[in-house]
């Protein structure tokens, strides 16, 4: 499979979404097929938010085995625990709270309640994600082998909204984090959407996982989609960056796909 962006485009933002949620499903229940477990990294944002929802409504949702899923989440805004700002809080209202997890597997960034910086807090996200990493390693090496444990774990999907500002996760426009080529994890101060403070996956992270989902709707965001695909650079365009491992899927509605690049695009027929 090829690591250049596919392009898949859905009539709308409620039909994207119920797409989305019926392919997250099916990787989930792929992955758990294969390796026991499935790990998916979460999005905030309307179509990440409203996939979650999407999610919720399936009549396929039941096909996961939900106690064996890992959640991490590619950003998150650090806030106190409990504000609606979270991505997490708006993943839980929308889907978690209603699934049997394991909440040993569920690992939300740090927030104000527990940390007094937003360093203290990515450091230790990232401290979490290698320890995953360590184990998920520990698991797997069976012949004996000392092979170093890598600082991530398998991510096997990895959803990102893009903000009109063309951001991913909290990687904004020529700011330090989307500069970033060796940590893993940053602390973003001045984040130009608001609130300021945010934790956030690199795109060296990003790029780690095996499907990355770039989902997208809404006209307002057809000029960063259109640039992303055009190849723009990843400093002025963070939405050009990331790349998966084995697929990178572009999931949008006709709106987001204004500017697209038309040798790029295929068109989903409506209810896919
Ligand atoms: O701030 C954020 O924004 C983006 C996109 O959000 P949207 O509401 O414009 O769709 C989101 O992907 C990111 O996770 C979030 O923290």
């Amino acid at each position: 499979m090829s690591r250049e962006p596919r392009v898949s485009i859905h009539p709308d933002s409620q039909v994207l979404m119920a797409a989305i949620a019926a392919r997250l499903v099916t990787k989930l229940v792929d992955a758990q097929d294969r390796f026991g477990e499935a790990t998916v990294v979460l999005t905030g944002g309307t179509v990440g938010i409203g996939t979650l929802r999407a999610v919720a409504a399936s009549a396929a949702a039941p096909a996961v085995d939900w106690s064996k899923v890992n959640f991490w989440w590619g950003d998150e805004r650090f806030v106190a625990r409990d504000s609606e700002d979270r991505n997490a809080v708006q993943a839980q209202q929308a889907l978690l709270d209603s699934l049997d997890l394991d909440p040993s597997r569920v690992h939300i960034p740090g927030s104000t309640d527990e940390f007094g910086s937003v360093e203290e807090a990515a450091a230790d996200y990232a401290r979490h994600l290698a320890e995953a990493a360590a184990a998920e390693h520990a698991a797997d090496v069976s012949d004996g082998r000392p092979e170093q444990a890598p600082a991530l774990p398998r991510f096997d999907v990895l959803l990102l909204g893009v903000g009109p500002d063309a951001h991913v996760a909290s990687l904004f426009p020529e700011m330090a984090g989307i500069r970033e080529r060796e940590a893993l994890v940053v602390g973003v101060h001045g984040s130009p959407k608001p609130p300021p403070l945010r934790i956030s996956l690199t795109l060296p992270a990003i790029n780690t996982a095996e499907e990355v989902w770039m989902v997208v709707a809404g006209e307002d965001k057809a000029g960063a989609v259109g640039l992303a695909l055009a190849g723009a650079g990843t400093v002025q365009v963070p939405a050009a960056g990331p790349r998966g491992r084995s697929r990178t899927l572009w999931l949008i509605d006709e709106s987001a796909a204004a500017k697209v690049p038309q040798n790029l695009v295929r068109k989903e027929p409506r209810g896919r």
